[in-house]
C-alpha cells in the first residue's frame, strides 16, 4: 500500500454517522486516547453547501430526496435494493442512507422512541446479556439527549401531545435534542380520534418501554430555531480536542490484520482513499488498540467481507483471502416496512403536505415563518402522530399469522403513521403531492408499517472492492405472513377512515377514497396492490448482529466480532433483533453504551 496519508491512533472509527460519531466523541472524552474518524461524506454544515443543509436542517423537507423512484440527494450512499419476485415494481427502488457527517440522523424522519421492555428482554436471552435489557439500556437512552417538552401555547392540539418527564435525563449539556414541532399536523387530531374510536387507546409517552398505544411522536429537534439535531452535535463537542482528528469525504476500503503465531487474526488498520478532488489517494489508518466498524447495516458488512470475514460463499466468489469465516455476515437482514397505506382528499381547513408541494407561494411564506418563527408546516417532520397495536390472537391464527402470538406480549405488530399528504407507492412525495394538488386539492394518507416482520433478506458483495456498492436484497413480502398482516392493516387503515371522528375531514365522504380507491376490495385485489407499493420504513438492521457464538452472530454483546481481536462492530447492523419502534434512539444507546464498554475494556487491560 503506497503510504500517501500514514496516520496513527488508538481507536479507529468507520464511519461518522449516527452510532460512529456518538461513539467517536465519547471515546475522546478522555484525553488519554487518540481517535481517528473515517467518513464518506461532507460536512452538510461546511462548504457554503446552503442546499443540502436545508435538506438537513428543515424538518418538512425530510421527503426530498428519499422517494423510491427519486433521484437520491448528494448526501445519500445511493442504493438501488435487488428486485423481488413478490414486488409488483416496475423501476428499480432506491433505499436512502446518508453519506455525510451524521449519517442517517441526517436524513431521517427524526422520530424518537424507544422499544419495549419485553421486545428488549429478547436482546437479553439472545446474547445472554441481561445488560441489554431495557432498564440497564435506559442509562444509555438518557444520556445523549436533552428533552424539551411540547408546547401547547403554541400547538394548540386536542387532545395536547403528553408525555413522562421521568423517561428523560436531567444532563441539559447531553448535545442531541429531543423535543416536539411547534406546530403539529391538522390531520393528526383526526387519527388520534379515528384509532380511539377504533380501541387503540391513549398512551401517555413511548419511550418508558411501552408501545401500544397512540400519541403524538417526539422527534430529534432543536427547541431554539426548530432544526433538525443529528449525530453532527457529537462532532462539535468533539472536534477541537487534540486527540480527536475526523477525515472527511474518505473512504474505508478493507481493514488490516495481523496474526501472531498461534493467535487470532488482530485488526489493526485501514486503507483508505480520498475522495477529495475526485483523485484516488490511498493511504492506512492504524489502530493501535481497536479498529470500530459503524457504517451503518450495509456498509459495515461489506467491509467486512472484503477485508475476508464473512460467509465462505461470498469470499471464493471474488477470491478474497479468508481471514476468518463466518456465514452470519451480511445475512439476516431484517427491515420494517410500510405493508399498507390509503389516500383520501381532506377539507382545505385541514391543512397537508399538498399544500406545500404544489403551491410555491404558500411554500415561501411557511419557509419564512419556519426561520423567522419556529412555527408552520416545515417545522414538522410530516408523520408526527404514532399508534401500534397487536393483532388479536384469534385474528393473527385465522389469517395465518398466528407465530404473532409467540411474540412478548407488548411487542406491538402494526404501527400506524398519521401522513398528511400523498404516499401512494412512495415513488416521489414531493412530485406526487405537487401533482395531485395542483388543482387546490388537499390529501391525506394513513399508513400501516409491520413491526414485527418475518422477511429476512441478506447483503452480498457486487465485487472485491467496495467502490461497487452491495447488492441489497431486502426479500420484503417475501413471508406469507408479511402479506397477510398487510392485508388485515389495509382493512383496518379503512376502518379508521370510516369513523365518525374522521368524517368532518373527508371530502366527498368515506366512499371517495383517493388510493387505491373502491375498486380495490377482495383480499387478493388489496394484496396485489400491495405489492405494487411495500416500501421500506428504512430501518434496516441485524446484518451483523449480535448474539452468543459464531455459529449464531457476527459480534458479541460487547460489540466484538467473534473471532478476531480488537475489532467491534457498533451500528443498526449489530441489534441482535429488530425491536419493534424507529431504531434511531437504540443506535445512539448502543453507541454510548459502546463507549463504555470500551473504556472499561481499556481499563481491564492496564
Ligand atoms: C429516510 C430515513 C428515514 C428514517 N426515519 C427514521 C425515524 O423517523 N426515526 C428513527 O428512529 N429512525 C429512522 N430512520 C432510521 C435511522 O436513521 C437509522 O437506523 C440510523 O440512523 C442508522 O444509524 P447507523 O449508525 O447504523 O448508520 P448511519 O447513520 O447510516 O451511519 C453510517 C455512516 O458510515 C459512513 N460510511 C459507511 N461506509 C463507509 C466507508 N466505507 N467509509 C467511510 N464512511 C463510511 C456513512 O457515510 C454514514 O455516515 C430513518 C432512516 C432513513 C434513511
Amino acid at each position: 500500500i503506497p503510504p500517501i496519508t500514514v496516520w496513527t491512533a488508538d481507536y479507529v472509527v468507520v464511519g461518522a454517522g449516527t452510532a460512529g460519531m456518538t461513539l467517536a466523541a465519547r471515546l475522546s472524552e478522555d484525553p488519554s486516547v487518540t481517535v481517528a474518524v473515517i467518513e464518506a461524506g461532507r460536512d452538510y454544515k461546511e462548504n457554503a453547501d446552503v442546499i443540502n443543509e436545508s435538506f438537513v436542517n428543515v424538518p418538512g423537507s425530510d421527503v426530498i430526496g428519499v422517494g423510491t423512484e427519486e433521484t437520491p440527494t448528494a448526501l445519500d450512499w445511493q442504493y438501488y435494493i435487488e428486485n423481488n419476485p413478490e414486488l409488483r415494481r416496475t423501476k428499480p427502488v432506491a433505499y436512502t442512507r446518508g453519506r455525510v457527517l451524521g449519517g442517517s440522523s441526517a436524513r431521517n424522519f427524526m422520530l424518537t422512541q424507544r422499544p419495549t421492555v419485553g421486545s428488549l428482554d429478547r436482546w437479553v436471552s439472545l446474547t445472554g446479556d441481561s445488560s441489554l435489557s431495557f432498564q440497564n439500556l435506559l442509562p444509555d437512552f438518557k444520556r445523549s439527549a436533552t428533552f424539551t417538552p411540547p408546547r401547547p401555547q403554541l400547538r394548540q392540539e386536542l387532545p395536547a401531545a403528553t408525555f413522562d418527564a421521568r423517561n428523560y435525563g436531567s444532563d441539559s449539556t447531553a448535545p442531541l435534542f429531543v423535543g416536539y414541532p411547534n406546530t403539529p399536523q391538522n390531520f393528526s387530531k383526526f387519527v388520534d380520534l379515528a384509532v380511539q374510536e377504533c380501541g387503540i387507546p391513549r398512551i401517555q409517552d413511548f419511550n418508558g418501554g411501552k408501545l401500544l398505544g397512540g400519541n403524538y411522536a417526539a422527534v430529534t429537534v432543536d427547541p431554539t430555531k426548530g432544526e433538525r439535531s443529528t449525530s453532527r452535535v457529537f462532532y462539535e463537542a468533539a472536534r477541537n480536542r487534540p486527540n480527536f482528528k475526523i477525515f472527511l469525504e474518505t473512504r474505508a476500503k478493507r481493514l488490516t490484520f495481523s496474526t501472531p503465531a498461534g493467535g487470532k487474526p488482530k485488526a489493526d488498520g485501514v486503507v483508505v482513499s480520498s475522495l477529495l478532488n475526485g483523485v484516488g489517494e490511498t493511504g492506512r489508518i492504524v489502530a493501535k488498540r481497536e479498529v470500530i466498524l459503524s457504517g451503518g447495516s450495509f456498509n459495515s458488512p461489506a467491509l467486512l467481507m472484503v477485508s475476508g470475514v464473512g460467509p465462505t460463499a461470498e469470499l471464493s466468489k471474488f477470491n478474497i483471502a479468508p481471514v476468518l469465516i463466518n456465514e452470519n455476515v451480511g445475512r439476516n437482514l431484517v427491515d420494517h416496512v410500510f405493508g399498507a397505506t390509503i389516500t383520501y382528499e381532506i377539507t382545505p381547513e385541514t391543512r397537508s403536505y399538498t399544500d406545500l408541494a404544489a403551491n410555491p407561494l404558500f411554500l415561501t411564506q411557511q419557509l419564512g415563518n419556519f426561520s423567522a418563527n419556529n412555527l408552520g408546516p416545515l417545522t414538522n417532520p410530516v408523520a408526527d402522530y404514532l399508534a401500534w397495536e397487536r393483532l388479536p390472537p384469534a385474528t393473527a391464527s385465522a389469517i395465518g399469522a398466528g407465530v404473532l402470538n409467540s411474540y412478548p406480549a407488548d411487542w406491538p405488530h402494526v404501527e400506524y403513521l398519521s401522513a398528511p399528504g400523498v404516499t401512494g407507492n412512495f415513488a416521489n412525495l414531493l412530485q406526487q403531492n405537487a401533482v395531485a394538488g395542483a388543482g387546490g386539492k388537499r390529501y391525506a394518507s394513513i399508513l400501516a408499517a409491520l413491526v414485527a416482520p418475518r422477511s429476512v433478506g441478506s447483503v452480498k458483495l457486487a465485487s472485491k472492492d467496495l467502490k461497487d456498492l452491495p447488492l441489497i436484497d431486502l426479500n420484503w413480502f417475501s413471508d406469507p405472513v408479511d402479506r397477510a398482516v398487510s392485508v388485515w392493516a389495509f382493512k383496518r387503515l379503512r376502518q379508521f377512515f370510516a369513523s365518525k371522528a374522521m368524517a368532518p375531514v373527508l371530502v366527498g365522504g368515506v366512499a371517495n377514497e383517493y388510493l387505491p380507491g373502491a375498486k380495490i376490495q377482495t383480499d387478493a385485489q388489496i394484496l396485489e396492490y400491495l405489492r405494487s407499493t411495500v416500501s421500506t420504513v428504512w430501518h434496516a438492521a441485524c446484518t451483523t448482529r449480535a448474539g452468543k457464538t459464531i455459529q449464531d452472530s457476527v459480534v458479541n454483546s460487547k460489540w466484538q466480532v467473534h473471532g478476531i481481536d480488537a475489532l467491534r462492530v457498533v451500528d443498526a447492523g449489530s441489534f441482535p433483533d429488530l425491536a419493534p419502534g424507529h431504531p434511531q434512539s437504540v443506535v445512539y444507546a448502543i453507541a454510548e453504551r459502546a463507549a463504555r464498554d470500551i473504556a472499561a475494556f481499556r481499563r481491564a487491560q492496564k
